[in-house]
C-alpha cells in the first residue's frame, strides 16, 4: 500500500450546476432555458427526464449546505441560472431569482464554505436562443451584461469566478454532434459558437478587471486523453486532432492569442472557419488567474478515415468502465495535466470536475459505492503525481455532491457522493461521502 498525501493548502470541494439540481423551473419568475426546451422535446433525454424538479435544491439548499458542512469541504462550485436572473436573457432583473442566490451565497459563507461561481453552465435563456443563441454576437454582449451585473452584485462575497463551463460541450457536442441542447448538426455553426464562447469569456474577464472586482477568474474546459494505438504518424496525428478539439482549440486562443494551425486547417478542409473580427484574439487572450480542468476519461485512438470528423477511432482495449460506459483511465489524467502544464506554462489549475458514474442504490439505508471510492483514489493519485512533477494544482472539486440531472442521460446516471431518491427527494450519504469526508479532514489516503 502507498500513502498519498495532498498539500495542506490544497482546497477540497464539491461541484454542481443550476439546471442539474435546482428544479423550480417555472417558479419565482425564472425564464425558460434551452435545456427546458430540449428536455421537454421527446426523444432528447433518456426516459424523457427533465429538470423541472431535479433535486429541488432551489427549496432544499439549506439541507444541501448542511451536507457540505458535514463533509468538511473548503469550497463549493455552483452555477447561477442566467434565466433566473434575466428571464429573457437581458433587460429587467428578476428580483426573486437574485434574492435566492444572495440567500444561498450568504448561507454558504455563514457555514464557512467559500463560493466558487460558474456564470454559464449551459442554461442559455431560450429568448436568446430564439435570436440565434451563441451563433449571434449579440448574445456575447448579453453575456457580458449578465456577467457584469453578477460581478457587481456579489463583489466581495464571491471571490472565485468561472466564465464558461466546458466550451467543447456547448459548441461541438451541442451544435455538431447534436447530443445536448439545442441539438444542431452543423460544423460551421459549432466552430462559430466556439469562437463566440471564447470571445464572451475574454470580454467577461475584461469587464471583471475594469470593474476592479475582488478575487480570481478563469474558465473550465473539459479535456480527455487519447493515447496513440501505435507510433505510426497517422495514429499520432489522429490522436493529436482528437485531443486538439478539447485542448489546443480552447487553450491556444486564451494562452497564445491564436487558434492552432493544425485544427484551423482541419476545420477548413471540412468547410468551417471561425468568424474572427479585428481585436477578437486580443480580447480572448486576456490574462486569467487560473484554469479549471474537467476530466473524466480517456481512451486509445488510431487513425481511421471513416471515423467521423477528426478521423480518429477510439478503440476498446479492455479498460474497466464506469456505469456510463466511460473508460477508467487515471494515467491519462496524469498525462493530460502534464501536457497542459508543458504547453501553457505553470498556470494555477483547479480540478473543477472529476468523478465517476456508479448507479448503486440504497439497500438497508446504505449505498455501497466502492467503485466510486476506487475511482477517486486513482484520480487523486494522478493529481499527487502531477503536483510532484510541478503542475500547479490548487484544488479539487468532486463531481458531484448530489446525484442529479446528467443532461441527455437524465437521472439514471448517478455521479453523486449523496444519493437522491428522485421520487421522494430524500438524500442518502453514500460510502464515498464518508470516504471523501475522511480525506478532506486527513488530506491523505492509502492506495
Ligand atoms: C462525440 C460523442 O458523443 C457522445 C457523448 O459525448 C459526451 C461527451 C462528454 C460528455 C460529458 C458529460 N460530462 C459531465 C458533465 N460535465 C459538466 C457537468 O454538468 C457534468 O454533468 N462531461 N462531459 C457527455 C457526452
Amino acid at each position: 500500500m502507498a500513502i498519498i498525501q495532498l498539500p495542506k493548502d490544497f482546497q477540497w470541494g464539491v461541484a454542481t450546476a443550476a439546471y442539474q439540481i435546482e428544479g423550480a423551473y417555472n417558479e419565482d419568475g425564472r425564464g425558460l432555458s434551452i435545456w427546458d426546451t430540449f428536455s421537454h422535446t421527446p426523444g432528447k433525454v433518456r426516459n424523457g427526464d427533465n429538470g423541472d424538479i431535479a433535486c429541488d435544491s432551489y427549496h432544499r439548499y439549506k439541507e444541501d449546505i448542511k451536507l457540505m458542512k458535514e463533509l468538511g469541504v473548503d469550497i463549493y462550485r455552483f452555477s447561477i441560472s442566467w434565466p433566473r436572473i434575466f428571464p429573457t436573457g437581458r433587460g429587467p432583473v428578476n428580483s426573486k431569482g437574485l434574492e435566492f442566490y444572495h440567500h444561498f451565497v450568504d448561507e454558504l459563507i455563514a457555514n464557512g464554505i467559500e463560493p466558487m461561481c460558474t456564470l454559464y453552465h449551459w442554461d442559455l435563456p431560450q429568448s436568446l436562443q430564439d435570436i440565434g443563441g451563441w451563433a449571434n454576437r449579440e448574445v456575447v454582449e448579453a453575456f457580458v451584461e449578465y456577467s457584469t451585473f453578477i460581478f457587481k452584485e456579489f463583489n466581495g462575497k464571491i471571490k472565485k469566478w468561472i466564465t464558461i463551463n466546458e466550451p467543447w460541450c456547448i459548441s461541438f457536442l451541442s451544435n455538431y454532434e447534436g447530443k445536448h441542447a439545442p441539438g444542431n448538426h452543423n460544423l460551421q455553426l459549432a466552430v462559430t459558437i466556439s469562437h463566440h464562447l471564447l470571445l464572451a469569456h475574454g470580454k467577461a474577464v475584461k469587464a471583471f478587471r475594469n470593474l476592479g472586482i475582488e478575487g480570481e477568474i478563469g474558465y473550465a474546459p473539459n479535456v480527455e486523453w487519447i493515447e496513440p494505438f501505435s507510433s505510426k504518424q497517422e495514429d499520432q496525428d489522429a490522436c493529436h486532432r482528437g485531443m486538439g478539439i478539447f485542448i489546443e482549440w480552447f487553450f491556444d486562443p486564451v494562452f497564445k492569442g491564436k487558434y492552432p494551425d493544425f485544427m484551423l486547417d482541419w476545420f477548413e478542409q471540412n468547410g468551417a472557419v471561425p468568424e474572427i473580427q479585428e481585436g477578437d484574439m486580443q480580447m480572448i487572450s486576456q490574462p486569467i488567474d487560473f484554469v479549471g480542468i474537467n476530466f473524466y476519461t480517456g481512451s486509445v485512438g488510431r487513425y481511421n478515415k471513416e471515423a467521423g470528423l477528426l478521423e480518429v477511432e477510439k478503440i476498446n482495449i479492455g479498460y474497466q468502465t464506469t456505469d456510463i460506459g466511460w473508460n477508467i483511465y487515471p494515467e491519462g489524467f496524469y498525462k493530460v495535466l502534464n501536457k497542459i502544464n508543458n504547453q501553457y506554462g505553470n498556470i494555477p489549475i483547479y480540478i473543477t470536475e472529476n468523478g465517476a458514474c456508479y448507479n448503486d442504490e440504497v439497500i438497508n439505508g446504505r449505498v455501497k459505492d466502492e467503485g466510486r471510492i476506487e475511482y477517486l483514489k486513482q484520480h487523486l493519485t494522478s493529481i499527487r503525481r502531477s503536483i510532484e512533477t510541478g503542475v500547479n494544482i490548487k484544488g479539487y472539486f468532486a463531481w458531484s455532491l448530489l446525484d442529479n440531472f446528467e443532461w441527455a442521460e437524465g437521472y439514471d446516471m448517478r455521479f453523486g457522493l449523496v444519493h437522491i431518491n428522485f421520487h421522494t427527494l430524500e438524500r442518502t450519504k453514500k460510502d464515498s461521502y464518508y470516504w471523501y469526508k475522511k480525506i478532506v479532514r486527513n488530506r491523505w489516503f492509502e492506495i
